[in-house]
């Protein structure tokens, strides 16, 4: 049975005292008149974005390439925190003096508006919220008490329900084993990315429970995971998670587990958990239906910041990974990144270089390098943290801009048997994060595959190696070095880039919290099924018909009322005959008919032959 006292071991507050201030490490160094200028300064339109991608950014002819000149560079911007042990080297992006010297008035801006929004401004003006991750790992500084008792109050009850369920004390109402012995994932977006990032990074090879996730509204998809459950759905908990309590493929995937545990004969609510917004659909259903449990989300957290939140830290703590940990991490690095001197500041780093590598227009992408299997799904996680938080048409003055920064990525080495050809010699349309975690196998496992030379010294001779090679060809990249994978150094990462994008974003004038866009997709999608419905209705009456009244397309969408969709219909039409839906006829004309009869007057090949 899994330690149940690692799970929310260390006492709730952040043990401040032994918080250091991040030193940075000066190594002397030979004096010389002036820092070398590694590339011609370039002015910097200081109008709104609108204007940014007007610079013409100097040819990038040729990285310095000087060893001695580099090594001065990489010590003179190393950035180490020494309590995180986490580092972060951009010495191999060639920003100038005068870049940073330009920006700073744009950073002590931003950083100012960073600190007006911990302070419980409307730092989401779109949608009139808070921006309140932050709170999460350090209650004390949420605006109101009120805010701060809830918080302490879920925490405190995420621990102790997770403390239940591992030692046996809540337990299904009828499961062989007596206990639960699997978590089930219900969520997509926010709701799923960082809880399967988390996962991966830091479950227990053999956890009290294991987790699996139904993130999508494919039945494929679903019934895989329910089939793989198989008898043990008895001993399934099920975490429903979304924030709105109302995203169409979670509410599916709802839909269809409970169906799951109907065939079985089992009692969902005694196994369901929501993780949603007061009051949501979802939270008044689970509520109703007298669900095992619900904890709430908030509105000043946003779906791409939830980790530190009921939705990362709830599986997480039933998988037994000490969440409180996380929250240290995430707090220390938060501490960090509230200083105002930019080199002593790792997330104003980080945007001075994705500003710098993308001329403040996404003009390259982020790839993100984890050499490390348990962070593959870091660059998927921040795949939605980046892009939803960057990724948008207008900046908070109303100017067009079309911002972002794409981002992509799995792991190395093994990317480097996939793609690195393209980026050592291809189109220049990227820079690189490498993640570097120093150690290799816990203390005492390590093992040399030959003389002096281990498994992990070749994954290091591979990172260092790629980006040296990067480097020659006048790739530039950043590399961010942690000691070891555990929940300090997760919850550090975690917060590392939340804070660097909520900066970056303050920079280039956009607001980072909302995201308009996705509406559009959702808004679309129903409205194909408004007219999937419409055209069952025009062939359930057709069918009814006898003989069968065979319709052609265009009879279809004239009856639709919809000719202009004359394309859709026909998708639809070819969707569901793909799938054998029959035709429910109204009323009693007969046994329901294929879809097929119609189709073969909508086939492609034949009307357009
Ligand atoms: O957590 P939910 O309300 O179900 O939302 C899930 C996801 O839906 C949308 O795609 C939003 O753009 C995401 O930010 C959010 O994480």
């Amino acid at each position: 049975m899994a330690s149940i006292s690692g799970i929310c071991s260390s006492s709730p507050t952040l043990n401040h005292q032994n918080h250091s201030t991040p030193k940075r490490r000066r190594t002397p160094l030979p004096s010389f008149p002036s820092r070398p200028k590694l590339f011609p300064p370039r002015s910097l339109a200081h109008e709104a974005p609108a204007q940014l991608s007007s610079i013409t950014k100097p040819h990038h002819g040729g990285l310095e390439k000087d060893s001695r000149t580099l090594w001065r560079r990489y010590v003179e911007w190393l950035y180490q925190h020494k309590e995180l042990g986490l580092y972060l080297d951009v010495s191999r992006v060639g920003f100038t003096d005068e870049f940073v010297r330009e920006m700073e008035p744009r950073f002590q801006a931003a950083l100012r508006a960073m600190e007006d929004l911990e302070k419980g401004a409307i730092a989401n003006p779109d949608e009139g919220r808070m921006v309140g991750h932050y709170w999460l790992r350090d209650s004390s500084r949420a605006p109101t008490a009120f805010l701060k008792t809830q918080i302490d109050n879920t925490l405190d009850a995420i621990c102790s329900f997770a403390n239940d369920v591992v030692s046996g004390k809540i337990k299904p109402p009828s499961s062989p084993e007596g206990r639960f012995t699997q978590i089930l994932s219900v969520g997509i977006g926010g709701s799923a990315l960082g809880p399967q990032f988390v996962a991966e990074a830091l479950a227990p090879d053999n956890p009290p429970l294991k987790i699996r996730f139904i993130d999508n509204t494919d039945p494929a998809g679903i019934d895989h995971q329910i089939a793989q459950l198989g008898p043990e759905l008895a001993s399934t908990l099920v975490l429903v998670i979304s924030k709105s309590g109302g995203t169409p493929e979670t509410r599916n995937g709802l839909l269809e587990v409970q169906k799951a545990f109907r065939e079985a004969g089992l009692n969902f609510p005694k196994q369901g958990v929501a993780i949603t917004q007061e009051n949501s659909l979802l939270d008044n259903t689970a509520r109703i239906e007298g669900w095992l449990a619900r904890f709430p989300m908030f509105d000043w957290v946003g779906g791409r910041t939830s980790e530190m939140s009921a939705v990362g830290l709830l599986p997480a703590a039933l998988q037994t990974i000490d969440i409180r940990e996380m929250l240290a991490g995430a707090a220390l690095m938060d501490e960090a990144n509230r200083s105002t001197v930019i080199r002593n500041n790792p997330a104003a780093l980080l945007a001075l270089c994705w500003y710098w590598a993308t001329d403040g227009v996404g003009s390259k992408d982020m790839v993100i390098l984890p050499y490390k299997d348990s962070l593959l799904l870091f660059s998927r996680y921040l795949q939605q943290l980046v892009m939803e938080s960057l990724g948008k048409e207008f900046d908070l003055d109303g100017n067009r801009v079309n911002q972002g920064i794409s981002v992509y990525g799995n792991k190395g080495s093994t990317d480097q048997h996939a793609y690195i050809q393209q980026l050592r010699e291809g189109v220049h349309n990227f820079f690189v994060t490498f993640i570097e975690v120093l150690r290799d196998r816990p203390p005492g496992h390590d093992w040399e595959l030959e003389p002096g030379v281990t498994c992990g010294d070749y994954l290091f001779g591979m990172l260092q190696g790629t980006r040296s090679a990067l480097y020659a060809n006048n790739r530039e990249s950043l590399t961010v070095t942690v000691q070891e994978v555990n929940p300090r150094s997760v919850g550090a990462l975690i917060a590392l880039y939340e804070r660097a994008v909520g900066i970056y974003a303050s920079i280039i004038n956009i607001n980072a919290y909302h995201q308009p866009g996705v509406e559009a997709g959702k808004k679309a999608a129903g409205e194909v099924l408004a007219l999937q419905k419409r055209v069952l209705a025009v062939l359930n009456e057709a069918s009814c018909k006898e003989p069968v009244e065979p319709l052609t397309l265009e009879e279809v969408a004239d009856r639709c009322h919809a000719p202009e969709d004359i394309e859709m219909i026909y998708k639809i039409i070819a969707h569901m005959a793909a799938n054998d839906r029959a035709l429910i006829a109204e009323g009693n004309c007969g046994s329901p008919r294929s879809i097929k009869v119609f189709l073969g007057e909508c086939n492609l090949d034949e009307l357009y032959a």
